[in-house]
C-alpha cells in the first residue's frame, strides 16, 4: 500500500466543457514539502480545488495515504487529515479571531473540552496570532488574516496542507516570517505540504521539490536547486 501523502493519476478537469487541467499525475510524498509554480490561469488553483474535492474531476484517481476516501468531499478529506488554504484568505471580516476558530473547531466536531488545547497548539506555531484574538478579521492586515487563515486550518491538525498562493498581497519578510513555521511542521508533525506560489525566492527556501504547470499539464521537475538558475526558471515560468 503507497504511503504517499497524494498520489493522483491522470487527472482532467475543467469548466463548462473547457478543459483545464490534462493528464495531471502527482505524487506528494508523506512529509514533503512541495512547490507548484506556473503563470496565472495555468490551472493551479483548480489543481488545489480538486484535490480538495471542491472540484469533480472529469477523469483520474487520488489516493491519500494509499486510500480513496468514499465520498470526495471537502468533509471526507477533512476526516482523512488534508485541509486547504484557499487563495484570498476567506475569514469572515465581521468575526472576531476567536469566533473564526471557534466556528472551525464547532465544525470539525471537535468535543469543547479539547478546543482550548487545538488552540493552544496553533498559537504555538504562529505566536503573534495572540496580539489580535479578540479582533474582528476585517480590521486585520492581509500578513494578519493570512495568518487567521492558516492557523484555522492548522485547528484540525491536517497531516496534509494545501496551501494556494499564501504570499499575496505580503511584504517577502511577511511571507518568510509566516511560511518558515509552517514548514517546520514538516519536522515537528510530519506534516506534507503541497505549496503554490508566484514568491519563488520564499517558497523555494522551504520546499523539497518544485513541479512547474503551464496550460494545465506539468512541464518541469526539479529541486529548488537546480532552478537556481535565473534564465532557466524564466524559460519555464
Ligand atoms: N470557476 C471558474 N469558472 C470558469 N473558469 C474558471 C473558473 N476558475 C478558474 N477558471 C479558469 O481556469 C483556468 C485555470 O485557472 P486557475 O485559477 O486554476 O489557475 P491558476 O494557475 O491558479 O492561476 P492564478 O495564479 O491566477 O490563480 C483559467 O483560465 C481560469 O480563467
Amino acid at each position: 500500500m503507497s504511503q504517499d501523502a497524494i498520489e493522483a493519476q491522470g487527472l482532467a478537469a475543467g469548466y463548462g466543457g473547457r478543459e483545464v487541467l490534462q493528464d495531471v499525475a502527482l505524487t506528494l510524498k508523506a512529509g514533503e514539502i512541495l512547490c507548484l509554480i506556473g503563470h496565472n490561469g495555468a490551472g493551479k488553483s483548480t489543481l488545489l480545488r480538486v484535490l480538495f474535492g471542491l472540484h469533480r474531476p472529469s477523469a483520474g484517481s487520488i489516493r491519500i495515504f494509499g486510500q480513496t476516501p468514499g465520498t470526495y468531499t471537502p468533509a471526507a478529506l477533512g476526516a482523512v487529515g488534508v485541509a486547504l488554504v484557499p487563495e484570498g484568505r476567506g475569514v469572515f471580516p465581521d468575526l472576531t479571531v476567536e469566533e473564526i476558530f471557534g466556528l472551525a473547531l464547532w465544525s470539525a466536531g471537535v468535543a469543547k473540552a479539547e478546543q482550548r488545547e487545538r488552540i493552544e497548539e496553533v498559537l504555538e506555531v504562529l505566536p503573534r496570532i495572540k496580539e489580535f484574538r479578540t479582533r474582528r478579521a476585517g480590521t486585520l492586515s492581509g500578513g494578519q488574516q493570512q495568518m487567521v487563515s492558516i492557523g484555522r486550518a492548522l485547528l484540525t491538525r491536517p497531516k496534509v496542507l494545501l496551501l494556494d498562493e499564501p504570499s499575496i498581497g505580503l511584504a517577502p519578510k511577511l511571507f518568510q516570517d509566516l511560511i518558515r513555521p509552517i514548514a517546520a511542521l514538516r519536522e515537528t508533525r510530519g506534516m506534507s505540504i503541497l505549496l503554490v506560489e508566484q514568491n519563488v525566492r520564499e517558497a523555494f527556501a522551504v520546499s523539497d521539490r518544485v513541479l512547474v504547470m503551464r496550460s494545465g499539464a506539468f512541464i518541469y521537475e526539479g529541486t529548488p536547486a537546480d532552478l537556481d538558475d535565473h534564465a532557466k526558471l524564466m524559460e519555464l515560468f
